[in-house]
């Protein structure tokens, strides 16, 4: 039971559900394994989408029935900015309008805050927390490579005058393998873009949090982790501490872990009728969706491969509500299958394939005993999924940091089969490419393909240990707790301070 004088941890996460869940779910891991007593009081922006809008609630809803003391904090509404040309532009002012909103509600809580905890794309806010003598901490929801390569940017801005795509060979970020330019996130693709400059921005702003938390584990990302830590991203600056936690996986994606005596869902049927480690899984995440001309090329990879598939198949967002939403959040519908693909093409691959038109249960798919390899857009959480289960990936990246992850998968980790993708032609994929993909993920023989399952394998042990009682993501979650125990303040009110 939490009394007058327990803190509270203050959460400001983005409305998506990728990083507000990850966050949620990650401070609940504080709430319940750290050792200290905290509550959350989740400060909810109104999301500029009314798709966004009710995926909220239904978080907020299913957290409010959780049983633990989170509790919830409107924040009034804010015009959203009308001349954002970017969706990271438009996402960092969006949130920057709450400022004074956000300070007055960790101003006005009446009890001890431990730490004002900021989405990546809230990082500014930090002065709020500053202000109001309040510890702030930036929770990074993707990797510890974007982590390093976003604190190195105000660096590479200064050493690099050209457009990363004109550098003669590759992009140095500390803790990574030589970078390939096309591996650069979507947001500094171009330098004369708003995203870019809030993306350096972004870069400086965690120089100034109390902490970082990421969603990542010491011994998954030991390279950008040491970097950032020995001080060589911001040469002659000290990073704050970061405190990798992960992997925790987010939950509220609709999975389905029901009753055993419910039925169970439709994907997983088929899958109980598949052996072991013979099925390749392709899904593309929240936003993930493909034209009519890459759809042929993989029906036609699939069926020439030979293996046996379950793939999420998605339509374009709807018009009306979907397309060109200004935070990027183009949701997919759910496919009409007889419109999409080529005619045949179902009963040819009867028994071997199943496509499925819909939201799919993500997480229980891949963990999966016929599940044995997964073609993926690379998103943060999706990969940490797969780790967790030990399935090998082939990374097909789409928009946002991907292109990142799906270098690091395959380049520094090991753990994922490279799969051309063409990003001047939309991350266009022939058909032969994924074919030759497919085979050597699913074990055609080939080493590329032999080695990836046996890393996959090696990090499915590796995350387990990490958050176990001993492990180093349960080390730093006590850390954490201990720090923020350490650092809780009664806020200073704005009223009093001036
Ligand atoms: C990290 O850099 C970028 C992130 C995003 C981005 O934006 C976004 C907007 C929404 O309204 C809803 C979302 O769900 C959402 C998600 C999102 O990024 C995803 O975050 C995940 C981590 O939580 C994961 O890392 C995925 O790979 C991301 O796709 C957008 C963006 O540019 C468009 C970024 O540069
Ligand atoms: O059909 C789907 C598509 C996605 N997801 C879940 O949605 C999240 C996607 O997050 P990720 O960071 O991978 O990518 P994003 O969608 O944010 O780009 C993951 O938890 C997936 O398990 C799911 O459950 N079913």
């Amino acid at each position: 039971m939490a009394t007058a004088a327990t803190p509270a941890l203050v959460l400001l996460p983005e409305w998506g559900t990728g990083h507000l869940m990850s966050m949620v779910e990650s401070c609940k891991r504080v709430l319940l394994g750290g050792g200290r007593k905290f509550f959350i009081t989740l400060l909810v922006m109104r999301p500029p989408t009314d798709e966004a809008t009710s995926e909220v609630e239904a978080h907020v809803r299913r957290e409010a029935a959780s049983g633990l003391d989170i509790r919830f904090h409107r924040l009034p509404a804010v015009e959203p900015p009308a001349d954002a040309a970017g969706v990271e532009e438009f996402i960092a002012r969006y949130i920057q309008l709450h400022a004074p909103h956000v300070r007055d509600a960790v101003a006005g809580l009446g009890c001890p805050v431990a730490a004002l905890v900021l989405d990546i794309f809230a990082a500014p806010m930090v002065d709020v927390a500053r202000d109001l003598g309040v510890p702030s901490y930036v929770f990074m929801s993707s990797t510890g490579a974007l982590l390093a390569l976003t604190l190195h940017l105000p660096v590479l801005d200064e050493l690099v005058t050209v457009e990363f795509d004109e550098v003669d060979g590759e992009v140095d970020v500390p803790g990574l393998p030589p970078l390939p330019p096309t591996s650069m996130p979507c947001p500094v693709e171009d330098k004369k873009s708003p995203n870019y400059t809030w993306f350096v921005h972004l870069g400086e702003r965690y120089m100034d949090a109390t902490g970082i938390i990421a969603n990542t584990a010491d011994e998954l990302e030991p390279g950008p982790l040491a970097a950032i830590a020995d001080g060589r991203c911001v040469p002659g600056r000290t990073a704050p501490p970061v405190y990798p936690i992960g992997p925790v996986l987010s939950l509220g994606s609709g999975n389905t872990k029901k009753d055993s005596s419910e039925p169970p869902h439709e994907c997983i049927a088929w899958l109980d009728a598949q052996p072991p480690a013979s099925v390749v899984f392709l899904c593309f995440g929240s936003m993930g969706w493909f034209e009519a001309p890459q759809v042929m090329e993989i029906t036609a990879a699939l069926e020439r491969s030979g293996h046996r598939f379950l793939w999420v198949l998605r339509g374009p967002p709807a018009a009306e509500s979907g397309a060109g939403a200004p935070d990027g959040s183009e949701h997919p519908t759910d496919a009409n299958l007889d419109e999409l693909l080529p005619g045949g093409f179902l009963d040819r691959t009867k028994g071997r394939g199943l496509v499925w038109p819909k939201w799919a249960p993500q997480k229980d798919i891949l963990g999966h005993p016929a599940v044995g390899g997964f073609v993926t857009h690379g998103g943060w959480n999706s990969v940490l999924e797969s780790l967790w289960h030990g399935v090998p990936m082939a990374p097909w990246p789409l928009y946002a940091e991907q292109h990142l992850n799906a270098f690091e998968l395959v380049a520094d980790m090991g753990v994922a089969v490279p799969l051309k993708v063409d990003r001047k032609r939309g991350n266009f994929v022939e058909a032969a490419e994924l074919e030759r993909t497919v085979r050597s993920l699913m074990g055609g023989g080939s080493e590329e393909g032999r080695k990836a399952r046996e890393k996959a394998a090696e990090k499915k042990a590796v995350c387990r240990n990490a958050v176990e009682d001993g492990g180093s993501s349960h080390a730093a979650l006590q850390r954490l707790s201990e720090a923020l125990h350490q650092g809780a303040a009664h806020p200073k009110t704005r009223i009093n301070a001036e």
